[in-house]
């Protein structure tokens, strides 16, 4: 333990001006305000290995944030944060005890804190700019590379971008796996066996959980809110005598079933296309005799040709469209919002399957705000509703996720989203 360290305990009270002072201090002398307190060990120790955790101070901030702050104090443990933050500290990083900054927030019940709403914000300020350094391929120099290269008169191209050690201890920001497996490669996915159990659609082997049945009221919210993109502008019931319903993503048909059941009840004539890719699924499809339904039209592959063609052909306008893939990553969804755009009615409605980053609750909540900002770079605004999802992580029995490889989604909440084109 550090005196950086201890001045994020907070143990002298009240929390003054004085708390800034001195980490400003600290910062003149050169301490980088990311120093873990296992770097501080292992340096007092002696040891040289690399620890396999983080605890920053900013962790620290989170675990010591005085319950009782006053007002004033709050505005200074703010201004500590924001510094801690502008010097480098890393929203996901994760500690001794496997949580980020923000998750230690959670367990502390203090999500409404404004050190939460500042490290959500610092979080998509950092996914921003991530990607823009890899689209943009933004290549970073190791030190020593520096100096090599600044003592050469050739100059060396770098051969290859670094990877900072803090990667590893990141909290993982997709919904699936970052290994190359079925669960993260489109690939690999596709040509994976998969088996239909009694409450879960599952890779055969590995036993990830391509979709489970307690999101069937979440998928049931889904099917409701594609039908109120059915419903006329500025009309508060004229239906669209025609209604053309697109679901991305056929898994256990828990969505398209319900689909069936409200174009059964909807006066208008109710098109109703499936896309779907995996060949094991569109079996299932067949045998369940989805083929055959009157009005159904099943999309065989993936999305991304699927719609190329629709969009190519013209003439097919969905009054909803609902997205919910396996193996995809949040890339592919910005890529489908080009299609979301071309294909929608502009009184339609897209809503998806939120698990994006929903292993990590202060994960989910960069998220939230993430898609809110890519969808109003295409004109598009996105609402929430806000679902509590009671059992889904236990059954009479044990949890839901005992057969599966690993959980998908971890937060007490669910965030529905329903998107519609900005001022409709
Ligand atoms: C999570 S499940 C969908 C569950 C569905 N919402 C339900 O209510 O049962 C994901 C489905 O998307 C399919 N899929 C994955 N990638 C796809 C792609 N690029 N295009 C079309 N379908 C895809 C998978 O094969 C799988 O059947």
């Amino acid at each position: 333990m550090s005196d950086l360290h201890d001045l994020c305990h907070f143990t002298e009270r009240p929390i003054t001006k004085s708390y800034i002072t001195t980490l400003r201090q600290y910062l003149k002398l050169g301490i980088p305000l990311t120093y873990t307190v296992e770097e501080a060990y292992n340096y007092t120790k002696g040891i040289e290995t690399d620890p396999t955790s983080t605890t920053t101070p900013l962790h620290l901030v989170c675990r010591h944030y005085p319950e009782d702050a006053t007002d004033d104090e709050i505005k200074i443990v703010e201004e500590f944060v924001s510094v801690l933050l502008e010097y480098g500290a890393g929203w996901c990083l994760v500690d001794d005890k496997g949580d980020t900054p923000g998750c230690t927030l959670v367990k502390r019940e203090l999500r409404n804190s404004p050190i939460y709403r500042q490290i959500v914000e610092s979080g998509v300020r950092a996914e921003l700019l991530l990607r823009k350094v890899e689209e943009y391929q933004v290549e970073f120099i190791e030190e020593d590379q520096i100096e090599s290269q600044t003592n050469e008169t050739q100059p060396e191209e770098p051969e290859e971008h670094i990877e900072t050690e803090a990667k590893d201890q990141e909290a993982s920001t997709s919904k699936y796996s970052e290994k190359p497996d079925a669960a993260c490669d489109q690939q690999t996915y596709l040509s994976t066996k998969l088996e239909y159990t009694d409450d879960a659609l599952l890779t055969k082997d590995a036993k990830d959980g391509v979709m489970m049945d307690w999101e069937t009221d979440l998928m049931h919210l889904g099917a409701q809110s594609l039908f109120k993109g059915g419903k006329l502008l500025d009309s508060e019931s004229e239906l669209d005598s025609e209604i053309n319903v697109l679901n991305i993503g056929f898994g256990m048909g828990i969505i398209d079933t319900k689909i069936q059941e409200l174009a059964a009840q909807s006066p208008s004539t109710v098109t109703h296309y499936i896309c779907e890719a995996h060949p094991d699924v569109l079996l299932k499809m067949r045998k369940d005799g989805w083929y055959d339904k009157p009005n159904v039209v099943v999309l065989e592959g993936r999305w991304q040709d699927q719609l190329d063609d629709i969009l190519q052909k013209g003439g097919v306008f969905f009054n909803g469209i609902y997205y919910d893939t396996f193996s995809e990553h949040y890339e592919d969804m910005l890529e489908l919002f080009d299609y979301v755009v071309g294909l929608l009615k502009p009184h339609g409605v897209f809503s998806f399957f939120n698990g994006l980053g929903a292993d990590r609750w202060v994960v989910y909540d960069v998220y939230r705000k993430l898609v809110e900002l890519d969808l109003s770079n295409y004109g598009l605004s996105c609402v929430y509703t806000d679902v509590n999802i009671p059992n889904h992580t236990k059954k009479e029995d044990g949890s839901v996720w005992d057969d599966v490889k690993r959980s998908y989604f971890e937060c007490p909440v669910y965030y529905h989203p329903e998107i519609r084109f900005i001022d409709i």
